[in-house]
């Protein structure tokens, strides 16, 4: 999407991001994002690490003000959108104080908003009833994200942003989170989660936003992206061949030569294995298998793992 959108898109949009860029010295943390987020969607950005999805969270959140491009959270800068309570968010490393209890925490964040939930009903909804009245200090770090997911609800916001929020917590805790995540999102409300967990996008979220470098390197319905994921990966041994030669193989969207060894995906596994074949006789050790969202994922992402691997 080049083209300058129209401002009642931005309005209308639970999330508007376009042409956001931030860059920290040579490192360009985002690169040129454009998303927008209809009212209701509930969307995964997945990326691996430094892929830029905290930066971009960041930016909605009006955490960190971008060089360049628009952004509105419901038709707010997001600085009026959190003052609203239009947004709330659970972030990775959202200070919990130590000396006071959840209650007390939740309660101090509730009296900043003009029309909270009750304390009660977030206590409720994070799953953290029975520790209202346990301190900050005495809790686990999957007690403390489901407090963190408590202080996002509070403020009843329209829109849910949350970075990485089952990282600390166990297989239990995590089933109960996302129940009460479906739950917030049944009742018509935005979420947006970062996540490096490829089953979370596919069981939770109606989209996923999958990031690399920066930039936005696919975006869809979760169908659409196993459907990307519906590929071949074909690896095979060719005596001295050149990565030229295997250029224009058909079908074939990436190409790794190491030697002699080479491993392409296809999107056409039949078609690139006969053209292989014919044009080299001497490929042996041939094998395909299917790639499957996680090797789409990996393939998508590939610069940023071959570059965090060096
Ligand atoms: N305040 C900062 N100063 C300098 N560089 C930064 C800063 N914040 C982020 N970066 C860099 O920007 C890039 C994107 O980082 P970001 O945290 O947004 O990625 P991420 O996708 O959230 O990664 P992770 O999954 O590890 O949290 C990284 O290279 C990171 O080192």
């Amino acid at each position: 999407m080049n083209e300058k959108p129209i401002s009642g898109v931005a309005a209308g949009a639970a999330v508007y991001l376009a042409g956001v860029r931030k860059y920290y010295g040579d490192v360009h943390a985002v690169d040129g994002v454009d998303l927008i987020i209809a009212p209701g969607e509930v969307v995964a950005l997945l990326g691996p690490n430094g892929a830029g999805k905290s930066t971009t969270v960041d930016v909605m959140l009006g955490l960190t003000r971008p060089d360049a491009g628009d952004v509105r959270v419901f038709g707010k800068t997001p600085h009026d959108a959190v003052a609203a309570g239009t947004i709330g968010a659970m972030l990775q490393e959202g200070a919990l104080l130590d000396d006071a209890t959840v209650g007390e925490m939740v309660a101090m964040v509730a009296s900043l908003h003009r029309k909270p939930m009750p304390v009660e009903d977030a206590l409720r909804r994070a799953g953290v009833e029975e520790l209202a009245g346990r301190r900050g200090s005495k809790l686990s770090g999957g007690q403390k994200q489901r407090v963190r997911f408590a202080i996002a609800l509070v403020s009843d916001p329209d829109l849910l942003i949350l970075d990485e929020p089952t990282a600390a917590m166990d297989v239990g805790s995590r089933r109960e989170f996302w129940g009460s995540m479906r739950g917030f999102a049944d009742a018509g409300r935005t979420v947006l989660f970062a996540t490096h967990y490829l089953e979370e996008a596919e069981e939770f979220a109606d989209r996923v936003v999958l990031m690399r470098s920066g930039t936005v390197v696919a975006d869809g319905s979760v169908a659409e992206v196993r459907a990307l994921a519906s590929g071949r990966t074909l690896r095979a041994v060719v005596p001295g061949v050149a990565e030229q030669a295997l250029h224009g193989l058909p079908g074939v969207t990436e190409l790794i030569v190491r030697g002699d060894q080479i491993a392409l995906s296809s999107k056409d596994s039949d078609a690139t294995l006969r053209a292989l074949l014919s044009r080299h006789p001497q490929a042996r050790d041939i094998e395909i298998t299917a790639i499957g969202l996680e090797g789409a994922f990996l393939t998508l992402t590939a610069d940023e793992l071959e570059g965090a691997a060096r």
